[in-house]
């Protein structure tokens, strides 16, 4: 099978100081020494004249850099080139590149699958490069970047491998089975061996719940009767003007959402309609909207001047509900609400360190990670039961040893060594062109 050379724009789109051109596959080199009159020494950048080489006009000047294989990114030949932002720039060099026999535009997320078939990251890396592209705050990137360095990579490496051994003693208890009475394998070896892996795949599963949402970030509601100064208190939060205010009841009827950063915790913030019995279709739809939202909330903030409005019951399942009393300024606050006055800024510090307080504990600070999404969770899930049902005793060692490797077969589906050709496309277009 011919490999392709794949080139792409890797830097965003618009104008820019630089622009960012990767290439990547066996013509990469011939490629840039083509454009920029000789191949570069590997990875050192040195600044070229880039030039369309069938008229020899010049492009633009730049860095090219060259990083011949494996020591690249994708671990095919590599090559980069680095040039001055602009459209016309970028688009000029485009072109010239598509000009060059067998190379062609990359498909999103086409490098990082290659470093994927290379060997060069695993599945879990790959999902975390992903996941890094998109973090919008300290923690996500932290969480990110953890498990991009291959941390799961790595702990399901050791934990397959004690797998492995006690295969490998099971193993040998078949192959004695015939000869002996006794088993081979001494009474609690496999205990020994499979425990510690045992107790970290737990742990893991335990703090899972709270990556997945440092991912998705933490969603507060806002919620309460028409005027009760919902998107006034949004817009205070935001430091922007993100909802329509005035006096009327019911001017907000779409849901609006906002994105806060509190000291490295991703936190949605949504302003809903005030809740009332209304006349208008419209509103009863917003009315609607915002219900449904609570009901997906990770904290309710319920909003009432001087708190004054009990929360109506958001039904079983629904997240914990902060009371808030609004207007501080002109109303007398009600025990055990937390005052708040926009107009005055008061107020408004408690009520970020209750969020953020509430936002840390349910989605901590990504320092310790190891899965961060349902897919490996679901994984590892498995293989935690297969090894419970292995160290279940009195069991023939023909099902130990079916036991034992189903309970591997799922961690090489974490790292995505088996069984998961139909995921990768799934995986891969989650990046944008150029990665
Ligand atoms: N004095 C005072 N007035 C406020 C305060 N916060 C909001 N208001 C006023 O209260 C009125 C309603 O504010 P909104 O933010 O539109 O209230 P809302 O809850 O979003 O209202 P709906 O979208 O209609 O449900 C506006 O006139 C605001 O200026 C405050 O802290 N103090
Ligand atoms: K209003
Ligand atoms: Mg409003």
């Amino acid at each position: 099978m011919t490999v392709e050379t794949i080139f792409a724009l890797a830097s965003g789109a618009g104008r820019a100081a630089v622009a960012v051109i990767r290439l990547s596959g066996p013509a990469a080199g011939a490629t840039l020494s083509a454009l920029a009159g000789a191949t570069p020494e590997p990875r050192r950048a040195d600044y070229v004249r880039f030039r369309d080489p069938r008229s020899d006009e010049t492009l633009d000047y730049g860095l090219a850099l060259w990083f011949p294989a494996p020591h690249s990114a994708t671990g095919e030949d590599c090559a980069e080139l680095h040039l001055h932002g602009g459209r016309a720039v970028v688009d000029a060099a485009l072109l010239t590149l598509a000009q060059f026999p067998g190379l062609r535009l990359a498909e999103p997320g086409e490098f990082a699958r290659r470093a994927f078939v290379n060997g060069k990251i695993d599945l879990s890396q790959a999902e975390a490069l992903a996941d890094l592209i998109e973090a919008r705050t300290a923690f996500q990137r932290r969480q990110a970047l953890r498990l991009a360095g291959g941390a799961l990579r790595r702990e399901t490496e050791i934990w397959r491998s004690a797998i492995v051994e006690a295969m490998a003693l099971v193993e040998s208890d078949l192959d004695f089975a015939d000869e002996a009475e006794v088993s081979a394998v001494p009474a609690g070896a496999l205990e020994s061996l499979l425990g510690p892996a045992l107790e970290q795949i737990d742990r893991a599963l335990a703090s899972a719940p709270a990556s997945e949402r440092l991912r998705e970030g933490f969603l507060v509601v806002l919620l309460g009767p028409p005027n009760a100064g919902k998107s006034t208190l949004l817009n205070a939060l935001a430091r922007r003007e993100a909802a329509i205010v005035s006096e009327e009841p019911g001017t907000t009827r779409d849901l609006i959402e906002v994105e806060l950063d509190l000291g490295g915790l991703p936190i949605t913030l949504v302003d809903t309609a005030g809740l009332r019995e209304s006349e208008s279709a419209v509103e009863r739809i917003g009315v609607a909207r915002a219900r449904a939202r609570a009901g997906e909330a990770d904290l309710i903030l319920w909003l009432s001047e001087g708190g004054a409005e009990p929360a109506p019951d958001f039904g079983p399942a629904a997240a914990e509900v902060l009371r808030v009393a609004t207007k501080a300024d002109v109303v007398q606050p009600a025990p055990d609400s937390l005052a708040v006055s926009t107009r005055e800024g008061r107020g408004m510090d408690i009520l970020c360190n209750e969020i953020a307080y509430r936002a840390g504990a349910a989605l901590g600070d990504g320092g310790s990670a190891l899965i961060a999404h349902a897919r490996q969770r679901a994984e590892l899930e498995e293989a935690r039961e297969r090894l419970g049902a292995a160290l279940q005793g009195d069991k023939a060692p023909e099902l130990v040893a079916e036991d034992l490797r189903l309970a591997a077969r799922a961690l090489q589906r974490i790292a995505g060594a088996v069984d998961v050709e139909d995921l990768l496309g799934l995986i891969f277009s989650r990046f944008c062109i150029g990665k």
